[in-house]
């Protein structure tokens, strides 16, 4: 039986804990799937890679109000999707042989396993291995309703829409979420024609009221979007395509004829598949693995000394960001066993990088003021680009920044911002949340590049009608 100082179950974010601190020390890295996990093969990475192409190729209908005529000629779907994985795919398969073939310290296991023990676990062909020091980053899967047409090669998730052959004519989004958002995006600014079909009559849940409502006005005037419609079944019409029928509310039924079918109806924890009961980890509700604050996975409640855990498969937040400083705080705590450090959640922002874009940190509106001690304690700004400088020169007529603050503190209490580079406005209201900088200093105190875009930033920051101390920068 192998044994190993370290055990790590994902070659995810679970591979950056193999630090040099392990040279020379036994280190088992198992993985039943391709090597690098989500982000880099199927998530954040790939995506992104698509949502730019797609931005380019939407300018033409932006440009021409801007007196620009701007013709799309061609959208080589095939060209994109071979640059993208012919870098990505080099990069796992890299990272791969790096860790397979020119570590000697580090066994690479391309299988599934599930534990026996808190320290112990049985690959799927049988090799049982022990450990001093397991991590769990078993991460997240793709899950999709138990209905008829499932397995139809026209229904896809986002673990292989990306790699199909031309792009789709004719293209069904199920779901109203961050993926279904992006990859609504994505086809409809490649020239897809796209309808999006979301079980409740709110897109985003979870964000800004405000934004989210915004989001889907701009997106009813790209692609075709219909609530309240939860999937039924998806049939197969016999010539290549499919029609995806739904039902509705009211009970009425709509069918929607499509080349390609995306479900982005959510993701759940490997949790279920790693055999957590026989190792007597404890799991949240959700099917997280419960941790405490240094990232020890807990046991009727109590840490396991030395088992570890990271990612989606131990965080709500599913975002690669989130995974990777989880990672760097592991990567700590398996080194320094006697000077453990903790996790640090302040402020966690995340982006929707569809068109437009949307960018969040900290509470909702409905959020500060369900949770504020006085309701009068919050004040808000609505923010238009539309009413700064860049903003005109964009002719923009939907990005927006919303500010939620304390009035009498200062404090930022949420940004929520949608619009052309959202993802990168948001980053100095991240800052000044975790920094606890008042608004009026963060507004007031450093210099604002005019007339950058960054300027609806700073204005929203001004409007926010807090209380300002005399001494306060001018
Ligand atoms: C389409 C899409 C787009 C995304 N875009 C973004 C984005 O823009 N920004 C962002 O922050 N986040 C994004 N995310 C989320 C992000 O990808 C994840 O939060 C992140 O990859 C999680 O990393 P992880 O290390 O926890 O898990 P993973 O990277 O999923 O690694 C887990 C690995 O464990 C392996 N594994 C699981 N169970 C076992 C087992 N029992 N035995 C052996 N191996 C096992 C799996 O094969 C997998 O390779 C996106 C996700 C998706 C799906
Ligand atoms: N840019 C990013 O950071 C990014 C991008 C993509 C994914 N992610 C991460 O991945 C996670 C998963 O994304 P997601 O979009 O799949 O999940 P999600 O939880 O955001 O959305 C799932 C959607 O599916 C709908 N749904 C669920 N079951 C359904 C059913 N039976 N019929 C119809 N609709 C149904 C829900 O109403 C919801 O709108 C996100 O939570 C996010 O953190 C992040």
């Amino acid at each position: 039986m192998p044994h190993y100082e370290l055990a790590i179950i994902g070659s995810g974010s679970g591979n950056s804990l193999i630090t040099p601190y392990w040279d020379g020390k036994r280190v088992a890295l198992i993985d039943g799937g391709v090597f690098g996990g989500t982000c880099l093969n199927v998530g954040c990475i790939p995506t992104k890679m698509f949502v730019y192409p797609a931005g380019l190729a939407a300018a033409p209908a932006e440009a021409r109000r801007l007196g620009v005529d701007l013709n799309l000629d061609k959208v080589h779907w095939n060209g994109i999707r071979d640059r993208i994985f012919g870098r990505i795919d080099a990069i796992s398969a890299s990272g791969r042989r790096y860790r397979a073939d020119e570590l000697d310290n580090v066994d690479l296991y391309e299988e599934h396993a599930r534990f026996t023990g808190p320290r112990s676990l049985r690959t799927d062909s049988g090799v049982e291995i022990t450990a001093d020091q397991v991590v769990v980053a078993a991460g997240s899967r793709a899950v999709v309703p138990d209905v008829e047409g499932m397995d139809l090669p026209q229904v896809h998730t986002s673990d292989t829409v990306m790699r199909v052959d031309g792009l789709p004519r004719r293209v069904v989004v199920v779901g109203g979420g961050y993926i279904a958002a992006e990859f609504a995006g994505v086809f409809a600014g490649l020239g897809s024609d796209v309808t999006q079909v979301n079980r409740s009559e709110r897109l985003l849940r979870g964000h800004d009221a405000d934004i989210a409502e915004r989001f889907a006005a701009a997106a009813a005037e790209r692609w075709t979007l219909r609530t309240g419609f939860a999937i039924q079944s998806v049939e197969d019409n016999g010539d290549g395509s499919v029609t995806a029928v739904f039902t509705g509310r009211g009970g009425g039924q709509l069918r929607v004829p499509a080349d390609l079918v995306l479900m982005a109806t959510g993701r759940v924890p490997n949790t279920d598949r790693l055999g957590a009961e026989a190792a007597g980890f404890d799991l949240r509700d959700d099917g997280i693995l419960a941790v405490d604050s240094r990232l020890r996975v807990l046991s009727g409640g109590e840490p396991l000394p030395g088992v570890y855990a990271l990612g989606d498969a131990a965080n709500p937040y599913q975002l690669k960001h989130v995974a990777n400083r989880e990672a760097r705080v592991v990567a700590h705590n398996l080194e320094h066993p006697d000077r453990l450090r903790s996790i640090d959640y302040t402020a966690v922002p995340s982006a929707v990088f569809s068109n437009p874009q949307i960018a969040s940190v900290g509470l909702t509106e409905e959020e500060a003021r369900s949770g504020a001690a006085s309701g009068s304690d919050v004040v808000t700004a609505l923010q238009e680009y539309g009413s700064t400088a860049y903003g005109w020169a964009m002719e923009d007529q939907e990005g927006v920044v919303k500010l939620i603050a304390e009035r009498s503190t200062g404090r930022l209490l949420g940004a929520h911002i949608l619009g052309h580079e959202a993802s990168n406005l948001i980053q100095p209201l991240v800052q000044a949340m975790y920094q606890e900088t008042p608004v009026h200093v963060l507004a007031r105190g450093p210099y604002w590049i005019h007339p950058a875009l960054m300027e609806v930033v700073e204005n929203a920051l001004l409007a926010l009608d807090t209380d300002v101390p005399a001494d306060a920068p001018l």
